[in-house]
C-alpha cells in the first residue's frame, strides 16, 4: 500500500500532517474503507458518513488523552484505520480478528465499549467528571447519531451534563437517518435545524468568524463569542445548559477542524451539531443507506446484487410474513418496532397496514410500555424486538407488563449467538432474565413452520409471551397455508421427536437438529420442548421416569435457563435425576462465524454427542483424562 494512508500508524503520525494534505487523506481513507467492508461485510454507510469527522477529531484532540465515546459504535471503522488498526481490517468481525465496535481491550484509542445505542453522552460525561474529580485537563466527546439522539437515555444525560461543569463535547452526527428514514418530533426539530436559512446562515457565519481569526490561543475570549455567534438561538440543546454550535458541514475539514479548535478552547458543556450523508463518496451507499447500512460481501464496482436462486426466509421473515397474516384476520392488531423495520422483517407490513404500524426510535423501555397502555385497552401489540435490545426494557416488562398481566407478544428476535456483531448483540440471556418473571411465558420453536405456529399461540395467550427466535434461517421448514394457518400450537406443551434408551435429550429451540442427529448415535430419546416456561411437566416427568440422564441443549446462556428450569421442576418432583446441561457457558461469547462459534462450544451433534459420551463414561476414565 502507497499514499498517505500507509504513514499513519497513529493519530500523532496524522498531527504530523499539514491541514492541506487531508483533503487527500480524506479520500484515501475512504476508498480503503470501501473496498475493506466490501471484503469482510459489515457497517459501510455509516462509516462512509464519519470519514472527515474521524481525521478532523484525531488531528484537532490529542487522542487517546482525549477520549472519544462513540455511540453504537458501527461507525468507527475510520477511527479503527486511523488508530493502528488498518492492516487488521481485513480480519474485522471475524472470529481472532478485530470487533466491528470499540473495545477497550483492543485499543488505548477505544475509551468506551458500545454497541447498544445512545449511551455515549452518560460516559463521556463520566469520563469529563472523573477529569475533574481527579484535576486533570482532558475533553471527554460523545459522538451520537441523530438515531440514537432518539433514546431517553441520551436526553437523561443531556439533562444531567447540562448542570455540571465538565470538559464535555457532544457531537451530533446528523445524517437524518437511523436505520431505516429516521421517526419522531426530534427529527421533525432537527430538520427545522438544518432549514436551509439556519443552515447557510450558521454556515456563512462560520467561515467568516474563522477566517478572520489570526491567532486562536490570543483570541480565546473573542471566538468564544463567536462560537456563540454560531448560535442558533434558543436551540432545545442550548435550553439543556449546552453551548449549541451548528450546524455545520461534516464532510468539510475547512469547517470542522477550526470550529474544532475553537470549542477546545470554550468552558462548559459544548454541542456541536454536524450534518453528514450517510453513504458519503459511494453512489450506491447514498442512494440506498438502508441496503448498506450492513452489507455482506460484495464487488464495490456492482455494489449489492440479488442471489441467484431465492435463499430460505430468515426467522424475521416469518415473522414478518405471520404478522401480515394475523394482521388481515385481526384488526385488533399493531405491530411496534423500536427503529428494527428491516432487520425486524416489518417492511411489508409497514406497506400494508401503515395505520397499525409504530416505529418508535431506538427506545425500546417506550417500545414495551407503550404496548403496555396500547394493551390495556384491548389493542392487541406485537413487539418486535432483538432479544438483546429487551435487556434495556426489563424493568417495564416487570412493572408495566408482567405485573398488570397485560398481554402482548413479544417477537424476540436474535435469540442466541448473533455471529458478527459479537457478545453485544448476542440473545444470550432472555430464558434466564425472562422465566423468573410471573405472568410471562417464552416459546422456543424449532424450525420455521414451529415459529408461525407458535405466533399464533403466544397471540392467543391473556399474558405476556415471548418467542425466541434466531437470526437468519433454519431447516426450511413449510411455513402453514390455508384456512388452518394460523392456529396456533398447544400452549406449554412439547412433543416427543425420537424413543431411545438411558438418555433423553431435552432440545429447546432449533438446537433440536443436531441434538436429532447425536441422538441417532446415542440411541437417545429426543423431546422437543417448544416451551422454556411453562415446562411441559407431564411430558418433562414421564421421559424422567423412564430414563438414566437428562440433556437440556439450549441456544441461550446455562446459568438460569431453561435446563435449570428442567432442574428445578425435577427437584420439584423428588425425581433425583442427573441433568447436564448444554448451553451457553458463563463467559461472553466473540464475534466469528455462528456455525463455528456453536462447534467450539460443542452445540452441535458431535458436540453434543461427545458432551454425553463423556458424562456416561466411566468415572476412572473421565478422572484419567481430567488428571
Ligand atoms: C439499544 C439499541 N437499539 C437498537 C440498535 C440497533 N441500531 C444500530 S444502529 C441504529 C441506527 C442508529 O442511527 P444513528 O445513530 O443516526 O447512526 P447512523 O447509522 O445514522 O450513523 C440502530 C437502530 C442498537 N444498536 N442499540
Ligand atoms: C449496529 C447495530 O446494532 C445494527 O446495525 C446491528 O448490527 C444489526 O444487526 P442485524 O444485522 O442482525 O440486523
Ligand atoms: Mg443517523
Amino acid at each position: 500500500m502507497t499514499g498517505l494512508l500507509s504513514t499513519i500508524d497513529s493519530p500523532a503520525d496524522l498531527r504530523r500532517l499539514t491541514r492541506a494534505q487531508l483533503p487527500a487523506l480524506a479520500t484515501e481513507l475512504r476508498d480503503f474503507l470501501l473496498h475493506s467492508v466490501a471484503r469482510t461485510g459489515g457497517h459501510l454507510s455509516s462509516n462512509l458518513g464519519t470519514v472527515e469527522l474521524t481525521l478532523a477529531l484525531h488531528y484537532v484532540f490529542n487522542t487517546p488523552e482525549d477520549r472519544i465515546v462513540w455511540d453504537v459504535g458501527h461507525q468507527t471503522y475510520p477511527h479503527k484505520i486511523l488508530t493502528g488498526r488498518r492492516e487488521r481490517m481485513g480480519s474485522l468481525r471475524q472470529q481472532g480478528g478485530i470487533s466491528g465496535f470499540p473495545l477497550r481491550s483492543e485499543s488505548e484509542f477505544d475509551a468506551f465499549g458500545t454497541a447498544h445505542s445512545s449511551t455515549s453522552i452518560s460516559a463521556a460525561l463520566g469520563m469529563a467528571m472523573a477529569a475533574h474529580q481527579k484535576g486533570e485537563d482532558r475533553q471527554a466527546i460523545a459522538v451520537i447519531g441523530d438515531g440514537a439522539m432518539t433514546a431517553g437515555m441520551a436526553f437523561e444525560a443531556l439533562n444531567n451534563a447540562g448542570v455540571l461543569d465538565g470538559k464535555l463535547l457532544v457531537i451530533l452526527n446528523d445524517n437524518d437517518m437511523s436505520i431505516s428514514p429516521p421517526v419522531g418530533a426530534l427529527n421533525r426539530y432537527l430538520a427545522q435545524l438544518m432549514s436551509g436559512r439556519f443552515y447557510s446562515a450558521a454556515k456563512q457565519v462560520g467561515k467568516q468568524v474563522l477566517a478572520k481569526a489570526p491567532h486562536l490561543f490570543e483570541l480565546a475570549k473573542r471566538l468564544e463569542e463567536q462560537a456563540k455567534g454560531l448560535v442558533v438561538p434558543a436551540t432545545l440543546f442550548e435550553k439543556f445548559g449546552f453551548n449549541y454550535i451548528g450546524p455545520i458541514d461534516g464532510h468539510d475539514l475547512e469547517s470542522l477542524i477550526p470550529t474544532l479548535e475553537n470549542i477546545k478552547l470554550l468552558e462548559g458543556p459544548q454541542f456541536l451539531h454536524v450534518v453528514t450523508k450517510k453513504g458519503r463518496g459511494y453512489d450506491l451507499a447514498e442512494a440506498d443507506p438502508v441496503a448498506y447500512h450492513g452489507p455482506g460481501k460484495f464487488d464495490p464496482k456492482v455494489g449489492l446484487q440479488q442471489p441467484a436462486t431465492a435463499p430460505k426466509p430468515t426467522f424475521s421473515q416469518v415473522f414478518g410474513r405471520w404478522l401480515c397474516d394475523m394482521a388481515a384476520h385481526d384488526q385488533r392488531l399493531v405491530g411496534i418496532t423500536p427503529a428494527m423495520r428491516e432487520g425486524s422483517g416489518m417492511v411489508e407490513f409497514h406497506q400494508r397496514f401503515p395505520d397499525r404500524y409504530y416505529d418508535v426510535g431506538i427506545a425500546e423501555q417506550h417500545a414495551v410500555t407503550f404496548a403496555a397502555g396500547l394493551a390495556c385497552e384491548g389493542i392487541k401489540p406485537v413487539v418486535a424486538i432483538y432479544s438483546t435490545f429487551l435487556q434495556r426494557a426489563y424493568d417495564q416488562l416487570v412493572h408495566d407488563v408482567a405485573l398488570q398481566k397485560l398481554p402482548m407478544v413479544l417477537a424476540l428476535d436474535r435469540a442466541g449467538l448473533v455471529g458478527a456483531d459479537g457478545p453485544t448483540h448476542a440473545g444470550a440471556y432472555d430464558i434466564p432474565f425472562l422465566r423468573c418473571i410471573p405472568n410471562v411465558s417464552i416459546a422456543c420453536p424449532a424450525d420455521e413452520a414451529e415459529c408461525y405456529r407458535l405466533l399464533s399461540t403466544a397471540y392467543a395467550q391473556d399474558h405476556a409471551v415471548a418467542v425466541r427466535y434466531p437470526r437468519g434461517s433454519g431447516v426450511g421448514a413449510e411455513l402453514p397455508t390455508g384456512p388452518e394457518a394460523l392456529q396456533g400450537l398447544p400452549f406449554g406443551k412439547g412433543e416427543l421427536r425420537r424413543q431411545g434408551q438411558r438418555v433423553a435429550i431435552l432440545a429447546f429451540g432449533t438446537l433440536l437438529q443436531p441434538a436429532l442427529v447425536a441422538a441417532e448415535a446415542l440411541d437417545a430419546t429426543v423431546v422437543n420442548m417448544r416451551w422454556a416456561k411453562p415446562l411441559d411437566l407431564e411430558l418433562l416427568l414421564e421421559v424422567a421416569r423412564s430414563h438414566e440422564l437428562i440433556v437440556t441443549v439450549e441456544e441461550g446462556a446455562i446459568a438460569g435457563g431453561a435446563g435449570s428450569a428442567v432442574l428445578e421442576a425435577l427437584q420439584a418432583a423428588r425425581l433425583p435425576l442427573p441433568v447436564l446441561q448444554l448451553g451457553l457457558p458463563d463467559r461472553f461469547i466473540e464475534h466469528g462465524d455462528h456455525g463455528k462459534l456453536l462447534s467450539g462450544l460443542g452445540l452441535d451433534a458431535a458436540g453434543i454427542e461427545r458432551s454425553v459420551q463423556a458424562w456416561l463414561a466411566p468415572a476412572a476414565v473421565v478422572q484419567g483424562e481430567a488428571s
